[in-house]
């Protein structure tokens, strides 16, 4: 309360507490949300169970256009700098947080299925949660003007956490009734056609690398439960970044294997992925699709050119840049990729948005070089990106933080379902294996989605 009457100016407050190792930070946010609510879930389980999870909305942030990273994070900034909070205790993300996304391009989705969805696009949460391990941490926030008194505050806090549920995820209905449309927005064809072109392109000379992607509906016969999703990705992905953000009825779901950036003072740690074939039950068979991949000089070629990248962006803010020299084989639920780990110290300090900033697009799901292909991928593709590709994650009052990449996701919005697949395309990318690629990268959420 001095604070904001000495500055005449609300002033962000936030009190943040142990609570039991039994609360489901992401199963509390779930059942808590009221119509109105923004709300986040952002997990990896095989990471101690690392968890953010986050309701209501104290403040938020949106930007659009090409500086809408440098503008929400200057906003941020400027809340964090005069915030009174608990001094940082407890796991990654516990305190004062901002958590959100930003879109694909740098004007964001425009299409109706994507309103409410902005293209930068931060919300301070009035609930989080945060937790590694046995150690669950919650805080809540509000905005504190010069009038307010102790007690307002305290009564409001309080009110926000009594009307919090600690009911558990709801089920995935096994068996549900009725009939489920699954459809293609563009024809199959349509998108061999675009590779074909890209290719062409390629090899004239016009840039090295394009990642396009295809969309692809599911109509259930009942509305689509982002909880329900959210819990059956979250223990078959248990090595992805499973997120969950809802915007008033939609919510944009997915388990994506790549990291764009995590931040941690002055280490900052990213992937680069790409080059990708499909699992097989049989372990012998499934490890000698993994040894094909390292083998392949397409592949190499096409994940190299995101390492390469990666590391000229990093290098400028970094004393060093470490990289190893070959990629290793990571296997996700069905797929597997080339990924290079890449961690760097900063040379100043460069916060998580900044940092996805310097990073988004990378060549996994851009071009090379990003200038040329930028224009083509819509053109190619036909489809409205939105959020698909974006970065999604958090950052806290010390601008650490951690984005993932929106892969392997779903747009739902009450009985429609929007899922996205793209591949790479380099000079030697096979329209029909590539269209296969993207069945195979759809096989992670469609069958959650279409009964
Ligand atoms: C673009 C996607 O995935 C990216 C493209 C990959 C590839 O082309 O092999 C692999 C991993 C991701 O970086 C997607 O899943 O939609």
């Amino acid at each position: 309360m001095r604070a904001a009457r000495k500055s005449g100016a609300p002033v962000l407050l936030g009190h943040t507490e142990r609570v039991s190792a039994d609360v489901d930070p992401s199963a509390v946010v779930f059942a808590s949300r009221g119509v109105d609510d923004h709300w986040f879930c952002f997990e990896q389980p095989d990471r101690a169970g690392a968890a953010l999870a986050a309701l209501g909305t104290v403040a938020r942030l949106t930007a659009s256009g090409p500086a809408r990273f440098k503008q929400v994070a200057a906003a941020w900034r400027a809340l964090a700098a005069t915030a009174v909070s608990d001094l940082p205790d407890g796991p990654p993300g516990a305190g004062l947080v901002a958590v959100g996304g930003f879109a694909f391009a740098p004007d964001g989705g425009k299409a109706p299925h994507w309103a409410g969805f902005e293209a930068a696009d931060l919300v301070v949460p009035e609930v989080s949660f945060a937790r590694r391990g046995e150690d669950v941490r919650l805080t809540l926030a509000a905005l504190v003007g010069p009038d307010d008194t102790a007690e307002d505050v305290a009564a409001r806090l309080a009110a926000r956490a009594a009307g919090l549920s600690l009911a558990p995820l709801p089920l995935l209905d096994p068996a549900p009734v009725g009939h489920f449309r699954i459809d293609s927005v563009a024809p199959p064809e349509h998108y061999e056609a675009a590779v074909a072109r890209a290719v062409e392109r390629i090899r004239a000379g016009a840039f090295e690398k394009i990642v396009l992607a295809r969309e692809v509906t599911v109509n259930a016969p009942t509305a689509h439960d982002a909880a329900a999703v959210f819990g059956v990705l979250r223990s078959g992905f248990e090595s992805c970044y499973v997120f969950c953000a809802g915007r008033g009825d939609a919510a944009f779901v997915a388990a994506s294997p790549e990291l764009l950036v995590r931040r941690e003072g002055a280490r900052a740690q990213t992937v680069a992925l790409a080059g990708s074939t499909r699992r097989s039950a049989d372990p012998a068979v499934d490890d000698h699709l993994g040894e094909q991949l390292l083998r392949s000089n397409k592949d190499r070629e096409e994940q190299a050119i995101v390492v390469r990248r990666i590391a000229r962006a990093l290098r400028p803010h970094a004393v060093w840049v470490a990289a190893p020299d070959e990629p290793e084989v990571i296997k996700v639920a069905n797929i597997q990729h080339l990924a290079t780990p890449i961690r760097a110290q900063l040379a100043h300090p460069v916060g998580a948005i900044e940092l996805a900033s310097l990073l988004h697009p990378t060549p996994a799901v851009g071009g090379e070089p990003h200038a040329m292909a930028a224009p083509l991928i819509p053109a190619f593709e036909g489809l409205d990106r939105g959020w698909y590709a974006g970065a999604i994650g958090w950052t806290d009052a010390n601008d650490d933080g951690e984005f993932c990449v929106a892969l392997r996701c779903a747009l739902l919005r009450d009985t429609e379902a929007r899922l996205y697949a793209g591949v790479g395309v380099v000079r030697d990318s096979d329209p029909a294996s590539e269209l296969n690629e993207t069945e195979i990268k759809l096989g992670a959420l469609l069958p959650i989605l279409a009964g």
